[in-house]
């Protein structure tokens, strides 16, 4: 791996997610949180990219004000050229349909419709949708898709989870702990999806995880402690999926 620092700015020449100085303060009652407390860092577009860090250190809070889903108390948030900080609200929800694929820990889907109607739903809300046909068949969902999501394991519904991220043809997807609910061999199989999605489609793609392993498959790592940047780094030679052992 190499250090960011070492590598100079030069080398950010395009750079599809740019956040400059973002802090994010909750209030409870008395208390401040200072979720994220000055986060300067790069993206470049079609990365795989791995955010780590400990529990509690404002990875999903940097992860949704990338998003489009919270904004930053102060700072700048660029995404694809703009600054999203300064976006209104209903900016924002246009900004996250067309532009944002969300995948979860859980699945979130619509248990009375099957795999295909769930991703099907999204195409219908997308201005440049791809075809459910095909992300079905490149998630191997294609023999399953009039199934239940009752009716699927928690693989299967998770892979449902990225066809419906993916179809809606985003610029990037963002993954909040995806493989936490499930097994180590299943996990990697979801894990390995979400890589080969990366290589096809081009999607940038944000992980977030505190399995430090998965660093290693990543072409850039983030490494987040108590709302602060701890390093950056870049892997010019990441490692396949499969040969990534935890
Ligand atoms: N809506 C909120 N209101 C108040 N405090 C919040 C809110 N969201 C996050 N926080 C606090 O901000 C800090 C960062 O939270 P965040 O969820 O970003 O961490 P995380 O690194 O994603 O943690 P985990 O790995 O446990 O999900 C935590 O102290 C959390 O309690």
């Amino acid at each position: 791996m190499v250090k960011y620092d070492e590598l100079g700015c030069d080398f950010m020449n395009d750079n599809i997610v740019v956040i400059k100085d973002v802090y994010k303060e909750y209030t409870m009652g008395e208390v401040k949180v200072k979720a994220a407390d000055g986060m300067n860092f790069e993206i470049q577009r079609g990365e795989f990219v791995v955010v780590l860090g400990p529990s509690g250190s404002g990875k999903s809070t940097v992860l949704n004000i990338i998003g489009g889903m919270d904004r930053p108390t102060s700072g700048e948030v660029w995404v694809d050229g703009k600054d999203i900080a300064k976006y209104s609200d209903k900016d924002l929800t246009i900004f996250r349909r067309d532009n944002v694929g969300f995948v979860f820990q859980f699945y979130n889907l619509i248990p009375n419709l099957t795999a295909y109607e769930n991703v099907d739903l999204v195409t219908q809300v997308s201005t440049n949708p791809l075809n459910v046909d095909d992300i079905m068949s490149e998630v191997s969902l294609s023999e399953r898709k009039g199934n239940f999501p009752s009716q699927l394991s928690g693989g299967e519904q998770q892979r449902v989870a990225i066809a419906r991220a993916v179809v809606k043809n985003p610029l990037m997807l963002l993954c909040d702990e995806p493989t936490g609910a499930l097994d180590y061999k299943t996990g990697k199989l979801v894990l390995k999806l979400l890589h080969d999605i990366n290589r096809k489609l081009k999607k940038t793609t944000i992980i977030i995880t505190h399995n430090a392993a998965v660093a290693a498959m990543a072409d850039r790592v983030i490494k987040v402690r108590s709302g602060m940047v701890e390093s950056v780094s870049v892997n010019l030679s990441p490692e396949p999926p499969e040969r990534i052992e935890w």
